[in-house]
């Protein structure tokens, strides 16, 4: 029997709204986002695709995401497991910034590489600086040098993977339609461990906000077929649109 696991990028936040660089800022979804989380439940019931238990990451626009598409799909009730594991990739010194200066000021390849390179973390953010999350409650149980001051999308896989592994795995193992909502960063992440996407080619996949893409996982938990989005029209409009932000 294939596994059934499906991704979900939150809904369109304030801060995607505003073009600002979010990384961990627990910023909240944007009405549109809101409009989009529900799409995305009407979405999971007219392609019969209904989670028994889902994993979100610990940032405010997953979990509205999470709640408002299970709301609609009638499944609010399903168990659910949290974790940093599944937070946005720390975007550092970026975080908080306008997108569109960020580009004027830095040109198109310094940008390109802070926010979709493999290897190449933005600059720290001090942990006094506005947009830190350092001595937020929800990370006090991180280990030392567990919490991030800025992050790559190597760093993301690093401290990803052993989740999926450790929680999402066996949810799928014991028959379990798992869904997992997180974000643009940190799903990129786990598609290319799913997909295979090289360290250069991973720099071309952008992830849309709120459309549920569905997996059929063999017993590696690897997939039988490429991911399906289920609204792929507005899945494709919507990575470019991801792709030209910086862009006015
Ligand atoms: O700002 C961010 O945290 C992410 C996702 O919104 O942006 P980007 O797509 O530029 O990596």
């Amino acid at each position: 029997m294939p596994h059934t696991l499906v991704l979900l990028r939150h809904g369109n936040s304030v801060w995607n709204q505003k073009n600002l660089f979010t990384g961990w800022v627990d910023v909240r979804l944007s009405e549109l986002g809101e409009t989009e989380a529900n799409r995305a439940g009407e979405l999971l019931v007219e392609h019969g695709v209904l989670p028994d238990v889902q994993h979100t990451s610990v940032l405010t626009r997953a979990i509205q995401t999470a709640n408002i598409a299970l709301d609609v799909a009638d499944r609010a009730w399903i168990d659910v497991r949290r974790s940093w594991r599944l937070n946005e990739r720390h975007y550092g010194a970026l975080q908080g910034l306008d997108k569109a200066e960020t580009l004027e000021k830095y040109g198109p390849e310094q940008f390109q590489l802070w926010r979709r390179s493999f290897d190449v973390p933005p600059p720290e953010l001090a942990d006094g600086a506005e947009w830190s999350q350092f001595g937020d409650p929800r990370y006090a149980d991180l280990a030392d040098g567990e919490l991030p001051r800025t992050e790559c999308l190597k760093d993301v896989i690093a401290r990803m993977l052993p989740y999926w592994r450790s929680d999402i795995i066996p949810d799928l193992e014991a028959g379990k339609v798992v869904l997992v909502t997180a974000h643009g960063n940190s799903l990129r992440a786990l598609v290319k461990h799913l997909d295979g996407i090289s360290d250069a080619d991973i720099a071309e996949l952008n992830i849309p906000t709120g459309i549920p893409l569905v997996y059929r996982l063999g017993d590696d938990f690897m997939p039988l077929e490429p991911g399906k989005y289920l609204d792929p029209e507005a899945a494709a409009a919507g990575a470019a649109a991801v792709a030209a932000q910086g862009r006015k």
